[in-house]
């Protein structure tokens, strides 16, 4: 919804032109404007002039009604006032860096204390009313400053938006055609919850930091665009046609030796520069590796990356990195870490590259770090000793185990062994550097890495393509199951009753239990440790090419399950567990929702199937635990964390943490887990036959 400008355009609710489906569309769009914009101008006259100095709570409270108003993805209309202003005055301007709070070597100093450097600390009036008057909306040059200083905004009608091309936590991306230049770009929506300043600080986190940062692997943050009365914010970067989860999620595809060093190559440069700069990204996989048609590959979603000190010992906060690529001590609770816990992501790819699949698709914490220490080897007592990790008592296994990567990977060039040797340390100073790692034999012996022009051209790949498509062919599989009638919303009954895929929850048995006909994988018990089902079988799920099903099928399930969760409230946190999944929930009980908060804190509930939503169960107690006192720095500015996020729009149920009293061990823990998701499954499958009699 929007308003009209020349061309047959529409202009949505930001500004940002979108083809107009047919004329009677853009009749009606015509004087639903016309009302708005006279309600608004009128509920406005009087505190123009200086409209834009609005103090904060009536900034909030102006921006919140206009939200309130709108749909999921704000195509509501209120600022339909401020396009039609912005048409009218037409006032074209770049977002440009006027320079004025450039570091001049380029090379950021990082602060002793966070906070300081994050733009988010409440600027002054004085620079605030500048902002303002260089035209971005009060609400955000009030809490943004510094994210913001030097730049000017866009305006969305310098934009045309043509399709939606990817949906993270906190944005829906489309790709747009900007007007200006006539370049194709990705406009990255970042959601926000009623203006909540604390949502508008994690955002402004993530643009001050890709503002430090200049690499050809790194995506280039190429400026913002502002709607002031909805305050939505759209980010601007090159448009890149794929990315490496999506390439890999192609059926058939495997890399050759020196292309999967082209791509390890620009991850490492892009790593080393980030690190460099004194920036942990903390956030890399497969869907966050953006590649372009040339090949080349930058890294993107700094929405869960942090300034760090190397030489200061700073705490962070542990709940970061999604499940699959999540370093051991992270998932044992470490708080003061450095560069290593990319570089063991970054493991995770090499391999991932190299075997076809992700190597350690996790469903838990406990099940990750347990393919952890079966894969890499458990760590040894002088470890547990000297680390003191707060969740090592509950992690610790009973028995040892034995590190065997190089029979789990024979097949791997030995040099690329040796480098996988080292990324895949348990013990984080073990693990290098990106710059030594780039210094490896995997990268000095031949073959050597393609040039990025070399790579194979594909088409458009993303892993929101392979969403799709396979919501498409669940749709068609419907229709032939004699199921049409519910494709109004299609996929909705399946996925009604699916735990979040983060939740610590079976998901392979939950989806085949609840909906056999529903696709064609089978959970093998064998794969509990998921590892040794690799060794042995190759994730031979049916039905699925076999370099394809590990992780095509996991990502499309999740992808599916994540879009139908219901609405996540300001409360929940971006927190990684499970491969897109990455937002945890404060535990509020609802009525008719398994309550699994005995179950050694850890388990997800699967709702009952006659209720709308599904939900995590987690004692509040718990969550207490999650966030101890002296994560408060880094959780409220790191990783989204524990109270905020950018924004809602889906009530999703993730939990993420350690999953065990005190006392127990992996083995016990894993078997009760099993346990207790079975006697969910089977209520959640009585109470929904109940349900449709
Ligand atoms: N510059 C870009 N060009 C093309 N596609 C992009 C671009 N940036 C993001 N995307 C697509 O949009 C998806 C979501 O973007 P991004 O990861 O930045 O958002 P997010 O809300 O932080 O998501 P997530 O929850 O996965 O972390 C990406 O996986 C990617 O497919």
């Amino acid at each position: 919804m929007g308003c009209l400008c020349s061309k047959g355009l529409v202009l949505d609710e930001d500004g940002v032109t979108q083809r107009a489906r047919s004329l009677n569309h853009l009749v009606s769009l015509s004087k639903k404007d016309e009302v708005v914009a006279t309600i608004i101008n009128v509920a406005l006259s009087g505190s123009h002039g200086n409209s834009r100095f609005l103090s904060k709570s009536q900034d909030n409270a102006d921006t919140s009604s206009s939200s309130s108003s709108s749909d999921e993805d704000g195509k509501k209309d209120v600022t339909a006032f401020d396009s039609t202003r912005e048409i009218g005055a037409h006032q074209r301007r770049a977002t440009v860096d006027v320079g004025a709070h450039r570091d001049g070597s380029g090379v950021i100093c990082v602060p002793n204390n966070i906070e300081d450097d994050l733009g988010i600390v409440d600027v002054p009036d004085g620079i605030a009313g500048e902002h303002a008057a260089a035209g971005w909306p009060s609400w955000l040059a009030t809490v943004a400053g510094e994210a913001i200083s030097g730049w000017l905004p866009r305006k969305g009608d310098s934009f045309e938006k043509l399709d939606k091309i990817g949906e993270g936590t906190y944005s829906n991306v489309f790709r747009a055609r900007d007007l200006e230049t006539g370049k194709i770009v990705a406009l990255k929506k970042v959601r926000f919850v009623n203006m909540d300043p604390e949502s508008v600080r994690f955002m402004a986190r993530e643009i001050h930091i890709l503002r430090k940062l200049d690499h050809p692997n790194v995506i280039k943050l190429e400026g913002i665009v502002t709607s002031r009365m909805s305050g939505n914010l759209y980010l601007v970067f090159e448009y890149m046609e794929h990315d490496l989860a999506g390439l890999l999620a192609r059926s058939g595809l495997r890399f050759t030796e020196p292309q999967v060093k082209c791509y390890m190559k620009q991850l490492l440069e892009g790593l080393a520069h980030c690190h460099g700069r004194g920036v942990l990204h903390r956030d890399i996989k497969g869907s966050n590796l953006l590649i372009d048609n040339n090949g080349i590959l930058r890294i993107a979603d700094f929405g869960l990356a942090t300034f760090f000190n190397p030489e200061q010992s700073q705490q962070l906060t542990s709940r970061v990195v999604t499940l699959w690529y999540r370093p051991p001590e992270l998932l044992l609770g470490a708080t003061e870490y450095g560069a290593s816990v990319d570089l063991w992501s970054s493991g995770c790819i090499l391999a991932e590259l190299l075997a076809g699949k992700p190597i350690m698709p996790g469903r838990t914490e406990v099940e990750q770090l347990h393919k952890i220490f079966k894969l890499c080897g458990s760590p040894s007592e002088e470890y547990w000793e000297r680390e003191k990790l707060p969740h090592a008592t509950i992690f610790k296994p009973q028995h040892q185990y034995r590190r065997c990567l190089a029979e789990t990977f024979k097949d791997f060039p030995p040099s690329a062994l040796s480098l996988l040797d080292l990324l895949l340390a348990i013990e984080p100073e073990k693990r290098g550097t990106a710059v030594s790692a780039l210094e490896s034999e995997f990268f000095l012996t031949k073959p050597f890495a393609c040039d990025p022009s070399n790579l194979p051209k594909y088409p458009p790949s993303k892993e929101y393509d392979a969403k799709l498509q396979d919501e498409a062919r669940r749709r068609r599989a419907e229709v032939t199951n004699g199921r049409g009638c519910e494709s109004v919303r299609p996929g909705r009954r399946e996925f009604k009753a699916m735990p979040a895929p983060d939740a610590n929850i079976d998901l392979q048995k939950l989806q085949v239990q609840a909906n056999p006909k529903s696709i064609s994988h089978k959970y093998n018990p064998q794969d509990e440790t998921g590892l040794e089902a690799t060794a042995r079988n190759g994730f031979s799920h049916s039905g699925m090419h076999p370099n394809a099903v590990g992780p095509s099928w996991t990502r499309k399930r999740n992808q599916e399950q994540l879009r139908q969760m219901p609405s996540r409230t300001y409360s929940s946190v971006r927190v990684s567990n499970g491969p897109q999944l990455k937002t945890q929930m404060s535990y509020r009980p609802q009525p008719g929702v398994a309550d699994f908060s005995d179950i050694s804190g850890s388990l997800a509930a699967r709702n009952t199937a006659n209720s709308t939503h599904n939900r995590l169960a987690e004692p509040a107690a718990r969550h207490a635990l999650d966030r101890p006192s002296t994560h408060k720095k880094d959780d409220s500015l790191g990783g989204k964390d524990p109270t905020t996020g950018y924004g809602t729009r889906i009530r999703r149920i993730h939990y993420s943490g350690p999953l065990m009293p005190p006392g127990g061990n992996i083995e016990d823990m894993l078997k009760e887990h099993e346990k207790q998701i079975q006697q969910a499954v089977r209520k959640s499958r009585i109470d929904k036959v109940k349900t449709n009699f």
